[in-house]
């Protein structure tokens, strides 16, 4: 592991020079038909391929230089203390309103005889009912609960290997995201214990704390320049905690200007902003075409007072990106060549959602091959990962890694 501290990352496509991951484990496995939808994926996916997917992704990545992290080994470094592992526990069962007293006392018990490895693959695999010491002295709740014939009392965190989501790294600190759907909660816990504990990441100033009101999910954040970033309104972030983070990062010694808010539509297909637009090179762009007629632009900026001057921007998105970027040209590159059907099928598949790894360099999935070649038309370097099973949780390489370090360009 090298060792410069903290987060460095002031654009979307400077050499990637550390990246954290997480390698999907036994969570894909407790997945069944009847929970897919509250859990947020859309099919059952075969692990060992799974794997074998995501080992060459980082190992691509790891031959291109990057360092790569590991979620469970920061976490597993962030827990040593017997203390603060058990904290990071009950904050587990008050996230899934793990209340009764025999229950806590039952699962804490019956984790606490884990090594530390273990325990973290058992917190995100999930907790079956059926791996725990039946309870004795049964309180109400437990009874209740039983009758509903649950098969978890932890359920699994599938979405976990979707890094991009529950923190992103802005400038050299990090928005603790608030996500927006329960399923998704438990996941910024990680990263809540990381940034207090982890001797590497326990200066990193935070723009946003996983207790305020307002959901935000990094998939939503891209750092265009060190001085513009791009946050989605989303189906999952807030104006208002876009608001929160532009007077944060305004306030602070950054060198951040301009938050440009992209108004998306509010759909599955389309979560993220990183779903249907992603930085490719200096002046080139991905973009799904389905998002270009009803995008709506606002730019948010510092005012004299300390305030923040929000204006609806009128230009298309190209002159929009020009003038915030100071560039004489700018290219979008359509998901799927603007074709219809081909730009439909690919984005729903992450054709939008690449990887820079430095500028004109991207990490793509295999299977958008209509996109990948207009991408390579026009000059980008494309590498492709295999994509049959990580591409069922609706997420792509930029979806599944969460830049640590970035050079600056
Ligand atoms: N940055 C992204 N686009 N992440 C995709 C996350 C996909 C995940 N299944 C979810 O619905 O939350």
């Amino acid at each position: 592991m090298n060792n410069s501290k903290g987060i460095h990352v002031y654009n979307e496509i400077g050499k990637l020079k550390t990246v954290l991951l997480h390698r999907p484990g036994n969570e894909i496995e407790n997945l069944i038909p009847k929970y897919l939808k509250r859990l947020l994926f859309d099919d059952i996916a075969y692990l060992t391929q799974a794997q074998k997917e995501h080992d060459k992704f980082s190992k691509i990545l790891t031959e291109n230089g990057v360092e790569v992290l590991y979620l469970t080994d920061l976490i597993n470094e962030a827990l040593i203390d017997n203390k603060v592992r058990k904290s990071f526990i009950y904050d587990f069962f008050n996230e899934v309103k793990i209340t009764s007293k025999n229950l806590r006392n039952t699962l804490m018990k019956y984790l606490n005889n884990m090594s530390s490895t273990e325990l973290v693959r058992t917190l995100i695999s999930g907790i079956k009912v059926e791996a725990v010491p039946s309870l004795k002295n049964k309180s109400l709740a437990d009874m209740v609960r039983e009758k509903v014939e649950y098969p978890f009392y932890l359920d699994p965190i599938p979405n976990l290997y979707f890094q991009r989501d529950p923190f992103a790294s802005i400038g050299s600190g990090i928005s603790l995201n608030v996500m927006s759907t329960p399923t998704r909660r438990r996941e910024t816990l990680f990263a809540h214990y990381i940034f207090k504990y982890h001797p590497r990441f326990k200066e990193v100033i935070k723009w946003y704390e996983r207790t305020y009101e307002f959901p935000i999910e990094g998939g939503d954040i891209l750092v265009l320049s060190p001085k513009i970033l791009a946050i989605g309104i989303s189906q999952r972030t807030t104006p208002e905690a876009i608001e929160i983070i532009a007077s944060r990062l305004f306030k602070s010694n950054e060198s951040f200007e301009t938050v440009l808010a992209f108004d998306i539509p509010r759909t599955r297909a389309y979560m993220h902003l990183d779903t249907v637009f992603t930085m490719v090179d200096y002046e080139q762009f991905t973009i799904h075409p389905g998002i270009e007629k009803p995008l709506n632009v606002y730019s948010i900026r510092k005012s004299n007072k300390n305030d923040l001057y929000i204006k609806f921007e009128q230009s298309k998105l190209s002159d929009i990106l020009k003038k915030y970027l100071n560039l004489s040209e700018v290219n979008l590159i359509r998901c799927g060549g603007g074709d219809y059907i081909a730009a439909g099928r690919e984005q729903w598949s992450d054709g939008s959602n690449t990887l820079a790894i430095s500028p004109g360099v991207v990490v793509c999935y295999d299977r958008n091959y209509v996109t990948n070649q207009v991408l390579r038309q026009n000059g980008i370097k494309v590498l492709e990962i295999p994509s049959y099973e990580l591409s069922r949780g609706r997420g792509g390489p930029r979806c599944m890694s969460m830049p640590i370090i970035r050079e600056d360009i």
